[in-house]
């Protein structure tokens, strides 16, 4: 059983606190959008999938709480609800396209006039939850299809070696994972020999968050320091890097954490193939390349200290992107819960 990150049931929405995380495992309650925004902005809920998830079940718990009868004021205040929840954190597209299909289906909802108030609240709700199980679904099949790629790719029949980055776990989205979700399908095919990790300098998802998924469920890891990765291609056989993704270009560039673009080129200079590993809800078709996706600075201090800990000189310049774009040249396949796609390859996913 994976950890569960969020916790939700009509009308109560509890996030696990991954500020706190591996040494506490505390539970925060979200009791509607502005706690969503908050949790979101100081990265006690993080990974593009859960974001969006969570952004949307704020949401769906202050909604189900208002008894406003009026369909036209809910549909005003849903729209300034969710381009709100978007604000929290700018990379990852996932919750804006969960806004975008939320203020669509708020606005047929309001013009179809046989839709009552509460068949509005009802209908609004139940389609957030959706997004809750089908996120789960949606990785289960990102699993499969990684593991099936990647020993396909391998060579012989031998036991495989995964490199990732940052975390892509259950902590990440609704449950399984996307790049943890095709690791933990090799590792269910019994085809997996060794994962390894990177810390995932300045947040540690990869210390901190990815560690404790590969502990908690016994998968065969080590953690390795950032600057380790062309070291680690250079003296052992990785079969493949599989990292996530926060926003995919129309062309298959990719957002992702900082540090995927240095690993993207350490992996082509050791023929190791690179997949990112992502559902739909990650791509976004309106940006026709990778440079215009906006990048996310976070706060020095993430760089500065450890906890209360400083650990760089007071007085030093820092910059803290949180995000890089990997070329799609440099990416073997993109991973999707329908198939694995060639970077250029995307404007297909439609018609499978
Ligand atoms: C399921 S992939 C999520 C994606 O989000 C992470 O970023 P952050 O921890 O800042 O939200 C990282 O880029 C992962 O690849």
């Amino acid at each position: 059983m994976s950890l569960e990150s969020i916790r939700y049931s009509r009308g109560s929405l509890d996030i696990l606190d991954q500020l706190l995380l591996p040494l506490q495992t505390r539970y925060v309650k979200v009791e509607g959008v502005e706690d969503g925004w908050k949790v979101i902005n100081k990265m006690q809920v993080r990974g593009a999938p859960a974001i969006a998830i969570v952004g949307c079940l704020s949401l769906a718990v202050e909604l189900e709480k208002d008894n406003n009868s009026d369909k036209k004021v809910m549909r005003q205040e849903i729209e300034g609800k969710l381009n709100y929840l978007v604000s929290a954190r700018p990379t990852a597209v996932n919750i804006k396209l969960a806004a975008d299909e939320l203020i669509n289906l708020a606005n047929s909802l309001s013009a179809d006039e046989t839709v009552t108030p509460e068949e509005f609240k009802e209908r609004f709700i139940s389609r957030i939850e959706g997004m809750l199980i089908k996120d789960i679904e949606d990785n289960k099949a990102i699993g499969r299809y990684g593991c099936e790629a990647i020993l396909k790719n391998s060579e012989g029949d031998g036991p495989v070696r995964i490199l990732t980055h940052c975390n892509t776990g259950s902590l990440a989205t609704a449950g399984y994972g996307t790049a943890l979700g095709v690791i933990r399908s090799l590792q269910e095919s019994k085809r997996l020999d060794h994962v390894y990790c990177t810390e995932t300098r300045p947040y540690n998802q990869g210390a901190r968050l990815t560690a404790y998924e590969l502990v908690h469920e016994k998968i065969p890891s080590t953690l390795i320091v950032d600057s380790v990765v062309s070291a680690l291609m250079n003296s052992r056989r990785i079969t493949a890097v599989v990292v996530g993704a926060d926003r995919v270009a129309a062309n298959g560039d990719t957002a992702n954490k900082i540090g995927t673009y240095q690993i993207a080129i350490a992996a082509k200079h050791h023929g190791v193939p690179f997949y990112v590993a992502a559902p739909l809800t990650s791509i976004d078709m309106s940006l026709t390349s990778g440079e215009r996706i906006k990048i996310e600075e976070r706060p020095e201090r993430e760089m500065t200290h450890v906890g209360v800990h400083r650990i760089a000189a007071p007085g030093i310049n820092c910059w803290n992107p949180s995000f890089d774009v990997t070329p799609a040249a440099l990416i073997t396949g993109i991973i999707t819960e329908k198939g694995v796609f060639a970077p250029d390859k995307l404007s297909e996913i439609e018609s499978k």
